[in-house]
């Protein structure tokens, strides 16, 4: 059974002129210990769907349609008391900036050992010796010294290796990452990247890996899965839909890294900009900006498809030669 399943998604977001879906039938899963990317430029829903996964949807925003579950369970519908424990308990979070995640007022080792104290059975000493362990798990040196600390400290890198202790300490079977290295030194980055992978094969947690890079998803991901307006366009194992992407837009987004970008005289940069949900187009809402597209393209919206572990939403996925 996968770890978290979501299934047939949508967001809606109410408002005067008429309500818009933010993400429209998403359905995702993931396994335990794997790592699931999701891609996309900006507003293409990536954070959306972590926020509804975790219970954190900013009202008026809400889940109009679909379900998620956690080891089977339903989450989606739960009362917010019973979320909060999930959260803390059973899903783990790291965002972006490390500081909106930690108590500048506390001390690291404090922190820590509230929350590991909030959800195992253990003495403040036990806990302290777990906190400290922890920090030495993420690679922060002397951590029996550093765990006294406050995180203005700690250098943004080793801010964010503490976050993500504060994430795993409650041993979370799920970890919804957004973003977690792009405010972070290049150089940072990759040393961060590889402690999340480690740390997913050690504990057997799942983790949501929500990125705007390419590169990230390579170095990464074990499956992903590309956004584009609101919709997974393609989605499957990172090996075969980065060295075959079949979805013109995920060709694009890999074009954008040299490293790995397949064949950079197509699609060098995707031109246009991606449609905002409210006008979205009713066809394919990549065909404005594909230069690939036919009649049909326009008039119907293309399904996900594919058998295998593959999926992707491109009328003409078996002909263009991406
Ligand atoms: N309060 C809101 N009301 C209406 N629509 C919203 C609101 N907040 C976000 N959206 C829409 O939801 C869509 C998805 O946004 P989301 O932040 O998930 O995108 P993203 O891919 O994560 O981008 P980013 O990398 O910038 O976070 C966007 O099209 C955005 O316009």
């Amino acid at each position: 059974m996968a770890l978290l399943t979501v299934e047939n998604l949508t967001v809606t977001f109410p408002s005067r002129h008429g309500s818009t879906n933010a993400i429209e039938n998403v359905t995702i899963h993931v396994e335990p210990g794997e790592i699931l990317g999701m891609v996309g430029e900006s507003g293409a829903g990536k954070s959306m769907t972590g926020a509804a996964i975790i219970g954190l949807l900013e009202p008026p925003g809400h889940i109009s349609s679909g379900e998620i579950r956690l080891e089977g369970e339903r989450i989606d519908n739960l009362p917010p008391a019973a979320m909060r424990r999930i959260r803390g308990r059973r899903i783990g979070a790291i965002f972006q900036d490390p500081l909106t995640s930690l108590n500048p007022v506390l001390t690291v080792g404090d922190q820590l050992i509230e929350t590991i104290r909030a959800h195992l059975p253990l003495t403040k000493e036990a806990a302290r010796e777990r906190a400290i362990d922890w920090l030495r798990r993420v690679g922060i040196p002397a951590p029996e010294k550093r765990i006294d600390t406050y995180p203005h400290q700690y250098s943004g890198g080793m801010r964010q290796r503490v976050v993500i202790a504060l994430a795993l300490c409650a041993e979370p079977r799920l970890i919804i990452a957004d973003e977690p290295t792009t405010a972070l030194d290049v150089s940072v980055q990759a040393q961060i990247i590889a402690l999340l992978r480690r740390l997913a094969r050690e504990t057997g947690a799942a983790v949501v890996l929500v990125t705007h890079d390419m590169g990230v998803i390579a170095e990464t991901a074990d499956r992903v899965a590309v956004m584009y307006a609101g919709r997974i366009v393609e989605v499957g194992p990172v090996a075969e839909v980065l060295t075959h992407p079949r979805h013109p837009y995920t060709a694009g987004l890999m074009a954008s890294i040299p490293r790995i970008g397949p064949r950079p005289e197509i699609l060098p940069q995707i031109e246009g900009a991606m449609p905002r949900p409210a006008s979205r187009p009713a066809g394919c809402a990549f065909a404005p900006r594909c230069p690939y597209r036919i009649d049909r393209c326009i008039a119907e919206r293309p399904a996900l498809r594919g058998t295998g572990a593959a999926q992707v939403s491109c009328h003409l996925a078996e002909e263009i030669p991406v």
